[in-house]
């Protein structure tokens, strides 16, 4: 696997720091989506670029999850557009996104807990490679889990692993799919500090190593601020406010969503 250079489009930059519009990115356009007449997520537009590590944050039931739901394809949105490198991706199954280069992990750690750690990214890697040219050659695996720091527990079970290394096996699994977009729910969750420590090292490494652009799903702030280049803030499933981590860490309105959901989640 060899490294890619970012594209050279994403020097050319939005006035919120991001991609211009015409360079490769993960494009989102007006996408909503409705449970039961209400909006979980409300006309997001939302770019990230090739090679770009873009933070998206917001309180508990701000639509996070359901906006990554609807760029995998596991959701289909009511309005709106995800186009992937000019490519539209809008009616595509999970599969169909996950083999056009669309990788993720879970909130809710999902490995396949009977096979070990290798075979858990073989599995990805058929599946990727059975439908599209540029996935790693099966030799590569070893050397994916190797950057990742897992060869040494290829033939352990997954599911016996330290939850730290799961969370970075389904990350090896994401990976083995050659995304062009890697997209993390909640990565950090349940890590202790020096795990969340070398995970931020981990994101870095995998954007130089893999030229994939990163959507980094977070509540720990200090872990957003450390690993992003821009942070895109959800309310509501609205946005409120993207841009840089320092910026948007300090902007009223931002502080202001996080201390209301604080007091709520007290007076509950
Ligand atoms: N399948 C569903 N059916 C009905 N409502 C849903 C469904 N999925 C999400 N919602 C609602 O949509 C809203 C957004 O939820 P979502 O899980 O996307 O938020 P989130 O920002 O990921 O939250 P968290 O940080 O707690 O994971 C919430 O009000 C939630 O209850």
């Amino acid at each position: 696997m060899t490294a890619l250079p970012p594209n050279a489009e994403t020097a050319r930059k939005a006035p919120d720091g991001g991609p211009a519009e015409s360079g490769a990115c993960l494009d989102i356009v007006g996408l909503s989506k409705r449970f039961g007449g209400v909006y979980a997520v409300r006309d997001v537009t939302l770019r990230c670029g090739a090679g770009e590590i873009l933070g998206l944050i917001g309180p508990n039931g701000a639509g996070k999850s359901t906006l990554i739901n609807l760029i995998t394809g596991t959701l289909r949105p009511d309005t709106g557009k995800v186009t992937m490198d000019g490519r539209v991706m809008n009616g595509m199954s999970v599969p169909e996104c996950a083999r056009a280069g669309i990788g993720r992990t879970f909130q809710n750690i999902r490995l396949f807990a009977n096979l070990d750690v290798r075979q858990n990214v073989e599995v990805a890697h058929t599946t990727a490679s059975r439908h599209r040219e540029g996935g790693p050659e099966l030799h590569e695996i070893d050397d994916l889990l190797a950057r990742m720091g897992l060869l040494s527990l290829a033939d352990r079970q997954a599911t016996t692993l330290p939850y730290g290394l799961q969370r970075r096996l389904e990350i090896a699994r994401a990976l083995a799919l050659a995304p062009s977009y890697l997209l993390l729910d909640e990565p950090a969750a349940g890590m202790n500090d020096a795990e969340s420590e070398q995970l931020v090292d981990l994101i870095q490494k995998i954007r130089e190593d893999f030229g994939c652009g990163v959507i980094v799903i977070e509540h720990d702030l200090r872990f957003i601020r450390r690993v992003c280049e821009r942070v895109a803030v959800l309310h509501m499933g609205e946005i409120l406010t993207i841009g840089s981590p320092e910026a948007v860490l300090n902007d009223p309105r931002v502080i202001e969503v996080y201390i209301g959901a604080a007091s709520e989640d007290e007076a509950a």
